[in-house]
């Protein structure tokens, strides 16, 4: 076995591989794609009267398409009321970063960094009062989100488009990791 040199030896780390810490609520639904010679189909959710099957408690009152710019950033947004439900294509990559900011939650305080797309076909369900943002990580293509949420937009008193500062939970959460 080799000894290192002094500098390396004090700088030295085994990778940590434990799981990731969880967020209360936060819940990641993976999808079928079904995919042919002529293209793929995903189902992205079967409503009964809106109740999204497989996320119980969960009731779809709209959904929205929205387009970010290259490496552009949306974050922080924070619903008091508010659930949501992502999906970011398979052919698209972004990272979402969600924190826990309840003050009475058990996992309060976590921070998570979760791949949205980048081949895979997944639903993020994001609970009232944990902060979520997103960056797109591709250089030179818009990316798209698609998302239901259980709360109408609105403008007046009603209105839950709670926002913190894009580094809330630090600026490097968006950098790309370099270990
Ligand atoms: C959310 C919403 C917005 N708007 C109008 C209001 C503004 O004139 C314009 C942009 O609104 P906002 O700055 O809130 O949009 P985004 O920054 O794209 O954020 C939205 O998309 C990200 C991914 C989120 O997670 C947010 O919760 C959601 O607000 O769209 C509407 O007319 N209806 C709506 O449902």
């Amino acid at each position: 076995m080799p000894s290192f040199d002094p500098s390396a030896q004090a700088a030295y780390s085994v990778q940590d591989y434990s799981p990731r810490a969880q967020i209360e609520g936060l819940e990641i639904v993976d999808l079928a794609r079904f995919n042919d010679d002529g293209g793929a189909m995903t189902e992205l959710a079967r409503l009964d009267a809106g109740k999204v099957q497989g996320l119980p408690g969960f009731e779809a009152r709209q959904m929205n398409y929205s387009v970010m710019e290259p490496l552009a950033i949306k974050a922080f947004h924070l619903h008091k009321r508010q659930t949501d439900v992502w999906y970011v294509p398979p052919s698209d990559k972004g990272l979402l970063v969600v924190g826990d900011v309840r003050a009475d939650s058990p996992t309060r305080g976590e921070v998570r960094r979760i791949v949205l797309g980048d081949m895979r076909s997944r639903l993020v369900r994001i609970p009232p009062g944990v902060a979520h943002g997103v960056r797109n990580l591709m250089p030179a293509r818009p990316m798209s989100i698609i998302y239901f949420v259980d709360v109408q937009f609105s403008v007046d008193e009603h209105c839950d488009e709670g926002r913190l500062p894009w580094d809330h939970f630090g600026a490097e959460v968006w950098e790309t990791e370099r270990a």
